[in-house]
């Protein structure tokens, strides 16, 4: 991390700092006073998202429906897949309970973000004490993404939205493939609730 001068803050972003499983105590040891920011979205289409972004750079993957579970017949979720492990954010938000309280750490629910971008962002400038600077001027809905993008309030400048590989459009997936799936997270969710004592509504 760069040093960071009086008056500044440094912020840096790894989706993968969540789900490793040093980097808690990695962290911990860099500073006890961190601020930790967490997007969360719902976990059976934070899988299918993954699976979207895998099978762009290798077309030759199976489908999501073969990858969720271990074998054709017994329909097993497959809890080593990447794609269906990160999802399980209680157990990985309990590594981060052992170091961090809860008041340390916001999430940001990933739907909300999408649906009311300034209403979470101000969330995150609440819990980062920042006076409220990102508002709704600076968020507009472009109809042909179908994802908000930011623009300078004043109406200068251009635009700016996500690159082309965020908002990608997600296969159809069998629905009692998508049922199983959300019975095998409904436990983990419950308890992620639970844990941050906010409820996602996700099921
Ligand atoms: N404003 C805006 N524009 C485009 N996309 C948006 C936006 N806000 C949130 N999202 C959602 O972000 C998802 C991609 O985020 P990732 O977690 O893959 O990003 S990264 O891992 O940090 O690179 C991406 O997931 P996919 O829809 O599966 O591509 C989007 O749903």
């Amino acid at each position: 991390m760069p040093s960071t001068l009086d008056g500044q803050l440094t912020m840096e972003k790894t989706p993968s700092y969540f789900v490793t499983k040093e980097v808690p105590q990695r962290i911990y040891n860099m500073s006890k006073n961190i601020k930790l920011i967490v997007v969360v979205r719902d976990p059976v289409t934070r899988a299918i998202s993954d699976y979207t972004q895998a099978a762009t750079k290798r077309p030759a993957m199976k489908p999501f429906e073969k990858m969720a579970f271990i074998d054709n017949t017994s329909r097993i979720v497959d809890t080593k897949w990447a794609a269906v492990k990160i999802g399980v954010y209680a157990k990985h938000l309990e590594k981060w309970l052992k170091y961090f309280p809860l008041r340390q750490i916001h999430f940001v629910n990933g739907e909300q973000l999408i649906a009311n971008p300034a209403g979470e962002m101000a969330k995150v400038q609440d819990f980062l004490g920042l006076k409220q600077i990102v508002t709704d001027k600076h968020f507009y809905l472009n109809e042909t993404r179908g994802f908000p993008c930011l623009k300078k309030p004043e109406g200068s400048g251009r635009p700016h939205c996500l690159g082309k590989t965020k908002g990608r459009q997600h296969p159809n997936v069998d629905p009692h493939v998508l049922q199983r799936l959300r019975d095998f997270f409904k436990p983990f969710n419950a308890k992620f609730y639970q844990l941050t004592g906010q409820s996602f509504n996700w099921n």
